[in-house]
C-alpha cells in the first residue's frame, strides 16, 4: 500500500499565464501535497505580480496566494527553480524545447504538454488512465544523458487522450485493435490564447488544424504499445500494427473536443454492442486504484458512460469528474468497421493540465519524485 507523501513537495509552472498554466494553477493551489513555489513564463511577464499580468479565463477565481506572486523567468536560475521536485510545463512549443531540455540539464524533473519530446525515444508519453507503465523508461532516460535526477515525461495531444482511454479499454477486454477511424470536433481553447479569431471560427467550422491528425495517428500506437523488455524504449504496438485515420475540425466551442471514432478488433467475431458497452463501464486503471490519498486529482471514474442518445455534449459533461475523464457514448455497430461511438474530453484539463497532474502524483508514487 502506497500512502501521500509526508511533506509537501515544491512545484513550479511554466506558461502559468497560458490556457494551460491557469488550469495548473486552479489545480495545484487547493493540492494536498504538491505546493506552488515557482510561477513561470516569459520575459514579458516575467518580473511582474501574477494577478497583474495574468488575463485569467477561468470562471473560479484566481487563488489568494498565488495572487501576489512574482512571475519569473523560464530558467533553472530563477530563484526557487532548483529547490522544485517537479516543474509542469505550459510553453508554448516554439519555446518549449530548449527551456524543457535545460532545467532536465539542471537535474530537475519536467511534465510537458508540449508536442516537443513526445516522440523522442526514451521519453515515456503517457496518458494517466492509460499508460503509467512507461514510467519504466526514466531510468533509461536519465542514464542516457548521464543524469541522477532529472528527466522528462509528455503528456499526449489533446484530441489522443480523448479517444486512447476509450481505446484501452477496448484493448484491455478485447485484445489488439486493427483499425480506427477518428473525426475530432475541437474545442478553440485548445488553440490557447487569443487563439483561433473570431471572424474565422463564429458561424463556421474550420476544417483543419495544423499536425493534428499526424499526431492522432502517431501517438496512439506509441501510448497503447507496451515497452521493451530491457526497459529501454517503447514498441509502439509493433505486433498488431495500428491502422489510424484522424480527420480534425475546429468548431465554436469554447471546451471540451469530441470525437467520433469507429473500431475494428483484431479478434473476429467482434464483440457485441452490449459486451463493448459493458467494457466501457467497467474500465478501472492504475491511477484509480492508488487511491485518493495517493493520486488525489484521479477521476472516480475514468470512463463515463452516457446511454442518452444525445450524449456526450461538450457544454453539458466537460465538468464530469471535475474534468479529469473521458465520456464516452452514442455506441452502436458500425456497418463498416466493428463499433462506433464518441468520446469527449475536456481539453486544457485531462487533455492537459489535469493529466501531468495525475501523472505527477502516479510518479510521487513510483518514487520517482521527491
Ligand atoms: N490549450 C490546450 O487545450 C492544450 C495545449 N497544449 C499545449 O500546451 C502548451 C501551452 O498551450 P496554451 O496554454 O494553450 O498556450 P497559451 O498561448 O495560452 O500560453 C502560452 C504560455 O507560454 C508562455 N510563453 C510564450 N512564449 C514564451 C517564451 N519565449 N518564454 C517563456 N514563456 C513563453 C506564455 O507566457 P506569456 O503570457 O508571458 O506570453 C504563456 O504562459 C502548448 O505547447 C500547447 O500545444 C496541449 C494540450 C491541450
Ligand atoms: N492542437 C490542439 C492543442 C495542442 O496544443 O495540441 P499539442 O499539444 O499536440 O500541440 C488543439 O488545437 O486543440
Amino acid at each position: 500500500m502506497v500512502s501521500a507523501p509526508q511533506n509537501k513537495i515544491k512545484v513550479g509552472v511554466l506558461g502559468a499565464t497560458g490556457t494551460v498554466g491557469q488550469r495548473f494553477i486552479e489545480l495545484l493551489a487547493p493540492h494536498p501535497y504538491f505546493e506552488l513555489h515557482v510561477l513561470a513564463a516569459s520575459s514579458r511577464s516575467a518580473g511582474q505580480e501574477y494577478a497583474k499580468i495574468v488575463k485569467w479565463k477561468l470562471n473560479t477565481p484566481i487563488p489568494e496566494k498565488v495572487k501576489k506572486m512574482v512571475v519569473q523567468e523560464c530558467s533553472k536560475d530563477a530563484p526557487g527553480m532548483k529547490d522544485c521536485g517537479v516543474v509542469f510545463s505550459g510553453l508554448d512549443h516554439d519555446v518549449a524545447g530548449d527551456i524543457e531540455a535545460s532545467l532536465r540539464q539542471a537535474e530537475l524533473v519536467v511534465f510537458s504538454n508540449a508536442k516537443n519530446y513526445r516522440r523522442d525515444p526514451i521519453v515515456p508519453l503517457v496518458v494517466p488512465l492509460v499508460n503509467p507503465s512507461h514510467f519504466s523508461v526514466i531510468e533509461h532516460q536519465r542514464a542516457s544523458l548521464g543524469l541522477q535526477k532529472g528527466y522528462i515525461v509528455c503528456n499526449a495531444n489533446c484530441s489522443t487522450t480523448g479517444v486512447v482511454v476509450a481505446l484501452k479499454a477496448l484493448e484491455d477486454r478485447f485484445g489488439p485493435l486493427e483499425t480506427i477511424m477518428c473525426t475530432t470536433m475541437q474545442a478553440i481553447s485548445g488553440a490557447g490564447y487569443p487563439g483561433v479569431s473570431s471572424l474565422d471560427i463564429l458561424d463556421n467550422v474550420v476544417p483543419h488544424i495544423g499536425g493534428e491528425e499526424e499526431k492522432i495517428e502517431w501517438e496512439t500506437a506509441k501510448i497503447l504499445g507496451g515497452v521493451n523488455e530491457d526497459q529501454k524504449g517503447f514498441d509502439y504496438h509493433a505486433s498488431h500494427p495500428l491502422k489510424i485515420s484522424a480527420n480534425c475540425n475546429r468548431v465554436p466551442v469554447i471546451d471540451g473536443h469530441l470525437a467520433c471514432v469507429s473500431v475494428k478488433f483484431s479478434k473476429q467475431p467482434a464483440p457485441s454492442v452490449e459486451e463493448v458497452q459493458k467494457a466501457f463501464r467497467e474500465f478501472t486503471c492504475e491511477a484509480q486504484t492508488l487511491g485518493k490519498d495517493v493520486c488525489p486529482s484521479a477521476p472516480e471514474r475514468a470512463i463515463v458512460y452516457h446511454d442518452a442518445p444525445d450524449r456526450p455534449q461538450p457544454r453539458l459533461d466537460r465538468d464530469l469528474e471535475n474534468g479529469a475523464c473521458v465520456s464516452v457514448g452514442r455506441l452502436r455497430e458500425c456497418n463498416v468497421l466493428d463499433v462506433k461511438f464518441v468520446t469527449l474530453l475536456d481539453n486544457v484539463r485531462l487533455g492537459a493540465a489535469t493529466s501531468s497532474v495525475i501523472n505527477a502524483e502516479i510518479a510521487v508514487a513510483k518514487g520517482l519524485i521527491v
